[in-house]
């Protein structure tokens, strides 16, 4: 067994984030038999206050040995089983920065602890059985959340939305086994088995695991968000179209053609979607070395990109350089936003011979700010979120989560067909258990220390 499935050491991290903004408040979360040893060794609270569970009090956390300051702060206890991990837990709420915490937390580990691993709190709550693995997921989704809606999806499983169903599901495929056994071992004294039942039984299960599977697509686009390239000539506004879309400043705009070099990047949300936006360099022959290397840069980002923004001039037309541009990135999913729409006459670029397979158009006039509803529209029919939507649960599973659902429903169309066949009983129970098995994977019952170690190491440190 690896260090890491055995409780009994002590562990203590930084809770909260170290990089890159400075907090106001730091905290160093220590559990284990020895977290209470430690806080009365390291922390002085003055005054008549008590050393119970769920209190918090106030005081000095000095050295041991030299009695030295190091911060002012607030100690939180939480006695077994009353916390997150069900083990004895103290938080040292220290003055923010880096400094208190990182000398607390030497303090801690000089005292008995030792650094707890990526993802090790949550790693015990599962163990002590707090939590589920689909829980414990839903956790890191949400730290890792990039939009409201990532959020609110992140916390239904949290919530156990999603170990309910699944564990109702591997009842059922337990009740069903039991009936099969059960005429195995007691065949003569039980009424036979009424196949028609059985089938009716496993199609429901299959149904329900059919409906789950349909939440994937959204859980994916909720999770890694979109990434998404604008690219173009140079001057055609793909700068301006990042800073009308993220309303701000974030790029520089001239008129100058080449100003921007590097690759400048935005966080967005489209209907509840996170979306990376890139604005590139423009695309063009150059001899300059540095536009050179931007150039470079631009076609990796749209090559990296989910989605490719393919900006031009309405008022120079199609040109050769927009052509050669359309040429490396016809087969990505691609979207041709017509710019500086307010320069042609009456608002149409219908002059525009661009090419006749583009499905994906839209105007606008990046520096009045108009046409981003229309883009934003765009992109989520490229997505088809109306289609993610329209399963409609807020919860929504993970590829882990996927691939196991996907086993169970293999497994159990096989016990259709073995049944179908008229195959000896035996064989009924053989795929019925890898369904029991494949759903018991996902909440945790059945679980390996290698997906164990998959799943937590996916966390940040403290948590
Ligand atoms: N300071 C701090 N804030 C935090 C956490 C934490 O550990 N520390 N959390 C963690 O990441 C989250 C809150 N989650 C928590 C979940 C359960 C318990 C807990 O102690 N549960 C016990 C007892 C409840 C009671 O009866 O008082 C239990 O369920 O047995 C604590 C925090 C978010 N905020
Ligand atoms: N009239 C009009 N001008 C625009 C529009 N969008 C951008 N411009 C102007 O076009 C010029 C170039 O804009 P940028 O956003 O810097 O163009 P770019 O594509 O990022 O250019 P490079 O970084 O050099 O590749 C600036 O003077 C903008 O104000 C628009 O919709 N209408
Ligand atoms: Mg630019």
């Amino acid at each position: 067994m690896s260090e890491l499935f055995a409780t009994t050491r002590t562990i203590a991290a930084i809770a909260t984030a170290v990089v890159p903004q400075q907090g106001s408040v730091g905290i160093v979360r220590v559990s284990g038999s020895q977290a209470m040893d430690i806080a009365q060794t390291l922390f002085h609270a003055p005054g008549r206050q008590v050393w119970e569970s769920h209190r918090i009090l106030y005081g000095y956390i000095r050295h041991p040995q030299t009695q030295q300051l190091v911060d002012e702060a607030l100690l939180l206890l939480m006695k077994a089983p009353r916390s997150y991990t069900r083990e004895d837990v103290v938080e040292f709420h220290c003055h923010g920065g880096i400094m208190a915490v990182q000398q607390v937390l030497q303090l801690c580990l000089e005292s008995g602890a030792r650094l707890a691993q990526p993802g090790e709190f949550t790693l015990r709550a599962f163990l002590s059985g707090r939590l589920d693995l689909t829980q414990a997921e839903g956790i890191a989704d949400l730290v890792g959340a990039r939009s409201p809606q990532a959020a609110q999806t992140a916390l239904a499983g949290l919530q156990g939305k999603l170990a309910h169903p699944i564990r109702q599901l591997r009842a059922n495929c337990l009740d069903i086994l039991a009936e099969i056994e059960a005429r195995i071992d007691f065949e003569e004294d039980l009424p036979p088995l009424d196949d028609k039942v059985i089938i009716s039984a496993i199609e429901n299960i299959a149904a329900e695991i059919t409906k789950l599977l349909e939440t994937k697509d959204k859980g994916e686009l909720l999770r890694t968000g979109l990434k998404v390239a604008i690219v173009g000539r140079p001057n055609v506004g793909k700068s301006s179209l990042l800073n009308a879309w993220s309303r701000s400043d974030r790029a520089i705009v001239t008129d100058l053609p080449g100003t921007t070099r590097d690759v400048v990047e935005s966080q967005l949300v489209v209907g509840g979607i996170p979306v990376q936006v890139l604005d590139t360099a423009g695309i063009r022959e150059t001899i300059d070395q540095v536009e050179k290397i931007g150039v470079e840069r631009s076609r990796r980002a749209a090559s990296a990109a989910d989605l490719v923004l393919l900006t031009i001039d309405a008022s120079a037309g199609w040109t050769e350089g927009d052509r050669e541009i359309y040429e490396q990135v016809q087969h990505r999913p691609l979207i041709l936003v017509i710019n500086k729409i307010d320069l042609v006459e009456n608002g149409s670029s219908k002059s525009l011979e661009y090419p006749g397979n583009i499905n994906h158009i839209v105007h606008t006039a990046a520096a009045q700010n108009q046409g981003i509803d229309d883009l934003e529209k765009s992109i989520l029919e490229i997505v088809q979120l109306g289609k993610v939507q329209a399963a409609d649960m807020d919860l929504a599973i993970n590829q882990r989560q996927a691939a196991a659902l996907t086993q169970a429903k293999i497994s159990l169309e096989q016990v259709q067909a073995t049944i179908d066949q008229q195959l000896p009983l035996d064989f009924w129970t053989i795929d019925l258990r890898g369904a029991i098995q494949a759903l018991g994977e996902i909440t945790g019952e059945e679980v390996t220390e290698s997906v164990l170690d998959r799943i937590f190491s996916r966390f940040c440190i403290g948590k």
